[in-house]
C-alpha cells in the first residue's frame, strides 16, 4: 500500500503528519448513528470527564498518517465517520484528545476562514474576508478581480449577500480562501456546491496547489471525483483510519465493503474493514520513506 503516491519518483517531503489522532465529541444529547458510550459521573464535572447525563461520540480514533509535497489526498468515509472532524483538527479548529499534527505551515479549510456578513455585499465580504486572513488592502485590490472570477459572481459581487443563494454563498467563501495561496488546502465536501464551471475552477486551483509542491485534502461522498482528483485516497470508517492507498484501490475496496454491508452481510463487511485496516503500515515505516524537516 502506497504511504505516497504522487508517482513522479522525485523526493517528497512530508507537510503533515497525523500521529495517533483521536477526537471524541462530549454532548448532552446523544447522537443518532454512532457508537456512543453513556458516561455519568457522580458529583458533575470532573478533569477530563464528563458533566452527568453527557455522552462520548468518539469521532476519529488513533488516526495516523503522512502526507507529502504534491500530494492530492481524497478523503472518503460513510456518513458520520469521522472526515468533516479530521479536516478540523487538521486546521487547528479542534484540539485532538489525544495524539498530534505536525505541519508544514498553516492548512487554510476553505470556507470556515472567511466569515462573511449578510448585510453588506459580496465585494465588501472580499476585502473583510481577505482582511481576516491577514491579506494587505494592496493585496486585496491585486486579487480582488481573480477572487471574483473564480466565485462566478461577475454580475451579482455588489449585490447584498442576503441575496444570494447558500451555493452563491459558498462559491464566495470558497474564492477568498483561495485567494491566500496556502501551502496545504483542505476542502470539505460541503463545498462542492458549484456548477460545472466552478468545479473546473475549484479544481484548477487545487492543481495550483499540488503543482506549487503543496498538499490538498478533499472531502468527498464522490467517488468519480476522488479518482479523477486525487493521486492518493484515505477511508476513514466510524472514526478508524482504514485505508490509505490509490484512489482506484481504495474506491474498489470501499464499493466493495458498501455492498456487502447494503446486501446485510455485516459480518463479512466488519471482517474486510478489520483486514484492511491491519495492513495499514506503522506511522514510523510511513515516516521513514520521507523526511520530517520543517514540520511543527
Ligand atoms: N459538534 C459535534 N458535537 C457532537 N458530535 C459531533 C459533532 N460534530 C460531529 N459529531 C459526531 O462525530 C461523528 C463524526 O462526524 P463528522 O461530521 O466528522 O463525520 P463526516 O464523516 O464528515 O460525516 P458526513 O459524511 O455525514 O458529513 C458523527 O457521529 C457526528 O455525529
Amino acid at each position: 500500500m502506497a504511504a505516497s503516491s504522487t508517482g513522479d519518483g522525485a523526493a517528497h517531503e512530508p507537510t503533515v503528519v497525523a500521529d495517533d489522532v483521536s477526537v471524541v465529541y462530549r454532548t448532552k444529547k446523544q447522537p443518532s448513528g454512532r457508537t456512543t458510550t453513556p458516561r455519568p459521573l457522580l458529583g458533575g464535572l470532573r478533569k477530563g470527564g464528563l458533566i452527568s447525563g453527557q455522552v462520548r461520540t468518539t469521532a476519529l480514533r488513533g488516526v495516523s498518517f503522512v502526507a507529502n509535497q504534491g500530494d492530492s489526498i481524497g478523503v472518503l468515509g460513510r456518513n458520520g465517520s469521522g472526515k468533516s472532524t479530521l479536516m478540523k483538527v487538521l486546521a487547528g479548529l479542534i484540539i485532538p484528545d489525544t495524539g498530534t499534527v505536525y505541519a508544514a505551515s498553516n492548512p487554510i479549510l476553505l470556507g470556515v476562514n472567511a466569515a462573511l456578513i449578510n448585510s453588506i455585499s459580496g465585494a465588501e465580504n472580499i476585502r473583510l474576508g481577505c482582511l481576516a486572513m491577514g491579506m494587505t488592502h494592496a493585496q486585496i485590490d491585486a486579487k480582488f478581480n481573480d477572487i471574483v472570477e473564480m466565485s462566478g459572481l461577475e454580475d451579482e459581487i455588489y449585490h447584498s449577500m442576503n441575496s444570494y443563494s447558500s451555493g452563491m454563498g459558498a462559491r464566495l467563501r470558497f474564492a477568498i480562501a483561495a485567494a491566500v495561496d496556502p501551502e496545504i488546502l483542505l476542502v470539505d465536501e460541503a463545498l462542492n456546491t458549484g456548477d460545472a464551471q466552478f468545479k473546473d475552477r475549484s479544481k484548477e486551483r487545487m492543481n495550483q496547489v499540488t503543482n506549487q509542491a503543496g498538499t490538498v485534502f478533499i472531502v468527498s461522498h464522490s467517488l468519480e471525483t476522488i479518482k479523477s482528483t486525487c493521486n492518493r485516497a484515505f477511508w476513514i470508517d466510524k472514526g478508524d483510519f482504514i485505508m490509505d492507498g490509490p484512489p482506484d484501490e481504495v474506491a474498489k475496496e470501499y464499493k466493495n465493503f458498501i455492498w456487502r454491508i447494503n446486501e446485510g452481510n455485516a459480518d463479512y463487511g466488519r471482517q474486510i474493514r478489520a483486514e484492511l485496516m491491519s495492513t495499514v503500515p506503522p506511522l514510523r515505516t510511513r515516516l521513514s520513506s520521507g523526511r520530517s524537516k520543517g514540520l511543527s
